[in-house]
């Protein structure tokens, strides 16, 4: 080991941090008279994000700024102002108010940004500018989830789903690594939607996609980044960053060799086998200016925004109905009523109340995003009394939001009943509760993934629970829901677990 590799991250960040320290004191004034939301200042906001790179915890440590129970605190260091929104009300307020709205959608120019997704040229990195705004469009309308493509989605899911049941079939009461088998699944699902292709067993392409997301997670913290951007030339000296950096490039350009380059020199209007040939034609249509860059970023944003959170959520779901037997059986209940023994397809959602409610609970419960994506201040803003200068830094904190004891009555307890009418029906999605919960942000940045995840995880959870019960292991250890030692990174993956699938009987 060299010695720069003993200098990991936290001595980096240290470094960085300090030297913005120095920067602000020398140069900051404000002319405002309005406060700062409270929150570590100075050394002791050094020392926080000192903290938070050690853990890998950055949520929790934020968590810990200001009073507990502030709506808004704030962490600030020089010109590096980082505010935590805590409260689903005060999101809404700050990122849809019509005083707000259009100077806090932006993002932070990133190294990330800069250095692997082309300038940022795809959709999540870039601030708000036209070409961001085709390229969502391009994103809506390449995920096709509405009329043709809604059953498109749904036939790919379920065959990929019944290769699934066949394998779950296989193991006949054992005890399973219940990871392995979806990662797969949702990879297979993925690399269809993407280019047609269903990946062969232990292809290149799921291979690649894995490796890429897990190197964007580890490197994807705003503490790695401020390092990255101070001190760019770290990338070239032997130690994490240059591990990290030549990683990242060297998946990302295998992954695009398997998805776009591929794509580009055999696609045909006649037949577009995926959403990378629907780009490629809307590129040479020209009715959309896109680059290649752009599309390649279009293509990196799918697989991270579609794999690792999909991942999450399923193993989160089965985690909690481990934990609570009485879900799942009630879930089981309304399927053999609503369903019976037909496979379940997205129209059975309007009947299956129950089972919605449970996976919106889950959305709340667990907060997997829990920092969500940063937004930046283009000019000071004043809200309840608080000055959020330029250049700050926001993060709707779904770590917070997510069990705000001011906005969810029980919040600690997993309850999906939060969500149901006194008839057993789902509340409206405009229903004051149905409006607090905001995993997928909110406003013009919101999550343009979220029909895809949420109808995927729909399909995985009611096609599966039809047909099988999913069992503690024999040993009967259960990682408890209240203490879940989540993995580190971006999005949060609760640890690979263990437990049995046994067919249900009919
Ligand atoms: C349970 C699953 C998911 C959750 C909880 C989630 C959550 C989020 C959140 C919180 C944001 C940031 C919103 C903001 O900046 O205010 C976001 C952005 C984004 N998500 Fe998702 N997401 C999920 C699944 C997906 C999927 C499946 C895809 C792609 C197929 C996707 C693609 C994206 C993209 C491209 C953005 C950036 C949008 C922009 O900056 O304009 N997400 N997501």
């Amino acid at each position: 080991m060299t010695i720069l590799d003993a200098l990991q991250p936290t001595a980096w960040v240290a470094l960085a941090s300090a030297l913005l320290l120095f920067i602000y004191k020398k140069t900051s004034s404000s002319s405002s008279t309005l406060p700062l939301p409270p929150g570590p200042r100075g050394w002791e906001a050094l020392k926080s994000i000192i903290r938070g790179v050690r853990s890998g915890e950055f949520h929790k440590e934020i968590s810990g700024w200001g009073k507990l129970g502030s709506p808004m605190t704030c962490c600030s260091m020089g010109n590096l102002n980082f505010v935590s929104i805590n409260c689903p009300e005060l999101v809404r307020e700050v990122l849809t108010g019509r005083d707000t709205e259009a100077v806090v959608n932006d993002r932070p120019p990133t190294f990330l940004g800069t250095f692997l997704f082309y300038g940022p040229k795809d959709l999540a990195m870039a601030s708000v500018t036209p070409s961001w705004g085709v390229q969502r469009k391009m994103f809506h309308s390449s995920l096709r989830l509405y009329g043709d493509g809604v059953h498109r989605f749904e036939s790919t899911v379920q065959g990929e789903l019944t290769r699934l049941i066949e394998q779950l079939e296989e193991t006949d009461g054992r005890d399973i690594c219940l990871e392995d088998y979806m990662s797969n699944t949702l990879l297979s699902v993925l690399s269809i939607l993407m280019t047609g292709e269903r990946p062969s067993k232990d292809s290149e392409v799921s291979f690649n996609m894995r490796r890429f997301d897990r190197v964007v997670s580890a490197m994807g913290t705003p503490s790695v980044d401020v390092v990255l951007r101070l001190f760019p030339f770290i990338r070239h000296l032997p130690g994490w960053f240059q591990k990290h950096c030549s990683q990242a490039i060297y998946y990302r350009d295998k992954l695009l060799d398997n998805l776009f380059n591929r794509s580009k020199s055999t696609v045909s209007a006649e037949q577009p086998r995926g959403i990378v040939d629907v780009m490629l034609l809307a590129q040479n249509s020209g009715s959309l200016s896109l680059s290649d860059d752009h599309i390649k970023g279009l293509i990196l944003d799918v697989v991270l925004g579609g794999y690792v959170t999909s991942l999450t959520s399923f193993l989160s779901t089965v985690l909690t109905l481990l934990n609570l037997p009485r879900v799942s059986r009630a879930i089981q209940e309304e399927i053999d009523r609503a369903v019976g023994q037909r496979t379940p397809t997205l129209d059975d959602r309007k009947n299956l109340h129950f089972t919605e409610a449970t996976l919106l609970e889950v959305l709340r419960f667990m907060r997997i995003f829990p920092l969500g994506l940063p937004h930046v201040v283009s000019q000071d803003i004043h809200v309840r009394g608080y000055r959020i200068p330029k250049h700050a830094v926001i993060f709707a904190n779904q770590w917070e939001c997510g069990r705000d004891p001011n906005t969810w009555d029980k919040a600690d307890q997993f309850l999906p009943e939060r969500f149901l009418d006194q008839n057993g029906h789902l509340l409206p999605a405009d229903h004051p509760t149905r409006k607090n919960l905001l995993p997928f942000g909110i406003g013009k940045r919101t999550c343009p993934g979220e029909t895809f995840a949420r109808t995927r995880l729909f399909l995985l959870v009611t096609t599966l629970l039809q047909r099988f019960d999913f069992l503690p292991p024999t040993d009967g250890t259960v990682v408890p829901l209240d203490d879940i030692p989540w993995s580190t990174g971006a999005v949060l993956l609760p640890p690979s677990y263990e437990c049995r699938v046994r067919r249900r009987a009919v």
